[in-house]
């Protein structure tokens, strides 16, 4: 840690990056360091395979997946976008913004059996996050002085006339997951400031957040920017999850926080819905004497 390889470095956007946060970026090494370490991990089994997961902030939650997807599908889902034709990506509207360098391209999750077979096998990581809830696959390609300055995924909108297809039907973005299909020769990783984290995966990895609180707005600690690329090209996946049926947000304790079993030991809890217990069914088991002046205090009612 400590590195200082983007020293001197200058880029488009340059002054658009607190200090401090270019320095986050800075602390992490191809090879030496992924990230940050973990507070812990956790491994499953699910359809016949395990998925490796750690956790990095509990708060957001942040977790990464390991190994997530096959070479062949990385491999495969490369070369579809080096053949695409990728666009200057804009933010807001505003193409070519001192914010945002990257070059990108959407991809429907049936584009193509890359795009089919990593988003099957997100979904058998995740069975507790609706992904069919997401925006088509955004692909993501950063070349040396790419960046994205930090930024929350939420989207902010001053009246309902300004909303969008996806925000009429599909609500804000609940959550991301972010692919990593080849990282970058040096820099290039993902900063959280407000946790000092940085995320740099290898190939074949993923990572996830929220980016909403309980109560459906924006989560400031969530704040993440992509870090400037030095050396060598980046290419990433984004996926931007609504909060359209997703159960996780419903699952909240008394105290407001979330549970992360529903993320991180998903196999315990099969069923994409088994939280959904109508009180009723409480109510019509034989209630014993002992327990009669006990309130059920756990169970959640359906929205
Ligand atoms: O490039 C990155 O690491 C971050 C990308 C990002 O923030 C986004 O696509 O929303
Ligand atoms: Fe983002």
């Amino acid at each position: 840690h400590g590195d200082s390889q983007g020293n001197g470095f200058k880029f488009f956007g340059y002054e658009t990056w607190p200090v401090n946060y270019r320095d986050l970026c800075d602390g992490i090494i191809k090879n030496e360091h992924h990230e940050n370490s973990s507070l812990y991990c956790a491994v499953f089994f699910m359809d016949y395979s395990w998925i490796k997961v750690e956790v990095l902030d509990l708060e957001i939650p942040l977790v990464v997946f390991r190994d997530l997807l096959e070479d062949s599908s990385v491999n495969t889902m490369v070369e579809v976008i080096t053949a695409a034709e990728l666009k200057k990506q804009s933010v807001v509207g505003v193409v070519n913004s001192p914010s945002r360098q990257a070059n990108g391209s959407w991809f429907r999750r049936n584009a193509n059996n890359a795009t089919e077979a990593i988003f099957t096998r997100v979904d058998r990581a995740m069975p507790n996050v609706e992904i069919r809830s997401s925006e088509d696959f955004s692909a993501l390609s950063y070349h040396p002085g790419g960046h994205y300055s930090p930024h929350h995924d939420f989207l902010t909108y001053f009246s309902d006339s300004e909303y969008d297809y996806w925000m009429k039907n599909f609500g804000n973005r609940y959550a991301t997951l972010i692919v990593v299909l080849q990282p970058a020769e040096k820099g290039g990783g993902t900063v959280f400031p407000h946790t000092n984290t940085t995320v740099r995966p290898n190939k074949g990895d993923a990572f996830f957040w929220l980016n909403m609180n309980e109560f459906q707005g924006m989560k400031d600690r969530s704040l993440h920017g992509g870090c400037p690329i030095y050396e060598g090209q980046k290419l990433i996946l984004t996926m931007w999850i609504r909060i359209r049926d997703q159960p996780l947000l419903l699952q909240c304790r008394p105290d407001g926080s979330l549970s992360l079993d529903l993320l991180l030991k998903p196999s315990y809890s099969q069923q994409r819905n088994y939280y959904e217990v109508p009180r009723e069914d409480y109510k019509s088991q034989p209630v014993q004497s002992k327990l009669e002046k006990q309130t059920v205090v756990s169970s959640v009612s359906p929205k």
